[in-house]
């Protein structure tokens, strides 16, 4: 690879240390390899070319370098990258960006076997995953396959291992869909969070069904959103696992926990300073802006909320929680069609434009107001509401 190409790559993932993000789903990287990479950096080196060098040295190419932002949806690299690699392979961006559609055929023309099954060799030749089998069973069409392309699946016996078999002692966080969990990876020693989604054993009662099959849709609006998009303020998901009793999220361990727990100085933590206020509202109004422009129709999170936008250990924000999240274009199809009903709305009433509660018309201006309030908790350190507070009237300078 050209020095130029490797060095822009290696710029790119140093920032923000996003090459944390990508060395568990590099095979052959051990937790000492991450361990040397970081102490690497600390003398002020570049991290991500160790890294890069330790895994030329397994015997992974530019190729497999490709397949890997692929896999981690990193567009940005591989465009950088693309000079790089055979033109056969190029088709993989196309992919990322549309995982539903089929970009090669099946049936390969005639006189074009070898390649055609020589490219499905290359598709389904996980170089990335490591501990498990890749989705090659059920059909193109299937909603769950859709939304889990592309995401590492991991077995809940890994998981429960990372967890110390989801100890109460790694329990980092509880909320209305499933408990949070710290765990290690083994393979690569990595910190995670692992939601386990409540498994709903109250199928007996017809609203027991109907709680779980809603918690198992959020589950996978949450995968299958998070799994599409990659960028600093988004929460990155690493893995899932559905075939356990629970199924289960694998996040990016997020050090500094939530923003409501930093607000509300939970665990003793100190107050945050007036910087970290005001990164803090950038790097949030950048994820929001992010879901509201990337895709040709906007994405609605529709849950903005302090509790769901979490701290990593540089105290970079990173919106989370996209069980709720809606693609505008289809819901304002839905909303001429029908009123949305008041069971869609979910997000914490706080947060939610009165006006919303009203008409109940979904635009992106749902998170921007959201957003607004989350402003005023940063900026007063008062909850957005609380049963308890004085009332106090805010008065203009006229009076
Ligand atoms: N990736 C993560 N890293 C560290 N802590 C996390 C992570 N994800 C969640 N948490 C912690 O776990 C708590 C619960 O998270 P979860 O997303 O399940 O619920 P919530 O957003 O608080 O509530 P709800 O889902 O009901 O809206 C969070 O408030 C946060 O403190």
């Amino acid at each position: 690879m050209k020095r130029s190409v490797l060095q822009h790559l290696c710029d790119i993932l140093d920032t923000d240390n996003t090459w944390e993000t990508i060395a568990p789903y590099m095979s052959g990287i051990a937790m000492r390899d991450v361990e040397a990479c970081k102490r690497y950096g600390s003398y002020n080196q570049s991290p991500s070319m160790l890294l890069l060098r330790i895994w030329c040295s397994k015997g992974f190419t530019v190729v497999h370098l490709y397949q890997l932002f692929a896999k981690t949806k990193l567009i940005r690299l591989m465009r950088v990258m693309k000079s790089e690699v055979d033109e056969k392979y190029h088709y993989l961006e196309e992919k990322v960006l549309n995982p539903a559609r089929r970009l090669r055929p099946i049936v390969p023309p005639a006189g074009t076997q070898q390649t055609a099954s020589r490219l499905k060799k290359i598709d389904s030749k996980d170089m990335t995953s490591t501990p498990t089998q890749s989705i090659t069973t059920s059909s193109t069409n299937d909603p769950l396959r859709v939304a889990i392309e592309g995401t590492l699946p991991v077995t809940y016996q890994e998981l429960s291992e990372a967890t110390k078999g989801f100890s109460v002692n790694n329990v980092i966080g509880k909320g209305g869909y499933g408990t949070v969990y710290k765990g290690e990876i083994r393979a690569t020693g990595g910190m995670v969070a692992v939601k386990r989604i409540f498994a709903g054993n109250d199928n007996s009662t017809q609203q027991g069904s109907k709680a779980e099959k809603e918690r198992l849709r959020q589950s996978l609006t949450e995968l299958r959103t998070l799994a599409r998009f990659r960028h600093d303020n988004i929460l990155p998901i690493y893995a899932y696992s559905l075939e356990g009793p629970e199924p289960c999220l694998v996040y990016q361990f997020m050090a500094n926990g939530s923003l409501e727990d930093r607000l509300l100085c939970r665990k003793g933590t100190t107050p945050l300073t007036w910087v970290q206020r005001k990164e803090i509202s950038i790097g949030a109004a950048r994820g929001i802006h992010f879901l509201h422009s990337f895709a040709k129709t906007p994405l609605i999170h529709g849950d903005v909320k302090t509790a769901n936008i979490l701290l990593d250990k540089h105290m970079e924000p990173k919106l989370g929680d996209f069980g709720l999240c809606r693609d505008g274009q289809a819901e304002v199809e839905a909303t001429e069609k029908r009123p949305l009903i008041a069971s869609h709305i979910k997000g914490t009433l706080a947060y939610l434009a009165p006006e919303f509660i009203t008409s109940k018309i979904l635009t992106t201006k749902l998170d921007v107001y959201s957003y607004g309030i989350v402003l005023l908790e940063i900026a007063s350190g008062q909850r957005a509401y609380s049963e308890s507070r004085k009332h106090v009237v805010l008065l203009n300078s006229a009076s």
